[in-house]
């Protein structure tokens, strides 16, 4: 199969290394901005770079819009699109129906994925779901979810967003170890990414039990673990996460 790209920007480009360094590679024409991305992915195998968008869409029925939400209308009056385009947009908050309205008559699906995408064991997401994608980039070695309403899929956007978030708070935990210990950061880092793993195994394994009863099995009483459970629920530690994840999502649900 061949894709096109319309907007080569850190996360596609994390998709088309990830495709391409996976055991099933696809082939890509890729639009021509963001020249030291391009010419980054134009090293890998069965990559190219069109002349301009349309000659994008002109090559590729299967389409990645990765434009930011503020140039999709325009990006939209610059190409002549078919019904036979299918169009897999990234762009976060833009709801299904707006963007088959502005890339009549092409078929549309929104998809989500972060820069993880470039390295196995990611995952992609989809709305509504589409099986000739999913087969496609479960090929590829990627998780891949989909969702039966849009809001769920909206869901998968905030997941990413709290990735990062947390991403931050193994940081400032990290540098506590290195600075009462004598760690070198990376190695602090480290041992956070293994402690990680481990979250995700017990996750995977344990899909019966929730996160919670999961932590008071850790956390058994008199233990160290329970002490910092205590003393984060009675300070409300989860309340700030929780109160940004309800605000963005209403903010999302209000532009149903
Ligand atoms: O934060 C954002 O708007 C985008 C969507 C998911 C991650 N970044």
């Amino acid at each position: 199969m061949r894709i096109g790209v319309l907007g080569v920007g850190a996360l596609t480009e994390a998709i088309v290394t990830g495709v391409q360094k996976s055991k099933s590679p696809y082939s890509w024409c890729l639009s021509p901005r963001s020249a030291f991305r391009v010419e980054r992915l134009l090293s890998l195998p069965q990559v190219s770079v069109a002349q301009d968008n349309q000659s994008v869409v002109d090559q590729c029925s299967t389409v990645i819009i990765g434009v930011r939400p503020d140039d999709l209308q325009s990006l939209a009056t610059q190409i002549k699109l078919t019904s036979d385009h299918h169009l897999l947009c990234l762009a976060a908050g833009v709801h299904l129906e707006t963007l088959q309205k502005m890339f009549y008559p092409a078929k549309v699906t929104r998809m989500m994925a972060s820069i993880a995408a470039e390295y196995p064991g990611a995952s992609v997401f989809f709305f509504p779901k589409d099986l000739q994608l999913s087969t496609c980039f479960s090929n590829a070695g990627f998780g891949v979810q989909s969702f039966t309403t849009e809001l769920q899929f909206e869901a998968s956007m905030l997941s990413v967003c709290v990735n990062a978030w947390w991403l931050d708070q193994v940081h400032a935990l990290a540098q506590t170890f290195a600075d009462e210990t004598g760690m070198p950061l990376a190695e602090a880092v480290e041992l956070l990414a293994r402690a990680q793993q481990e979250s995700v195994t017990l996750l995977k394994e344990r899909r019966q039990t929730t996160p919670t009863v999961l932590a008071r099995e850790i956390g058994t009483p008199g233990t160290f673990t329970a002490r910092g459970l205590y003393h984060l629920k009675e300070r409300q530690a989860e309340k700030p996460w929780v109160d940004i994840l309800s605000q963005l999502l209403k903010e999302l649900k209000s532009k149903e």
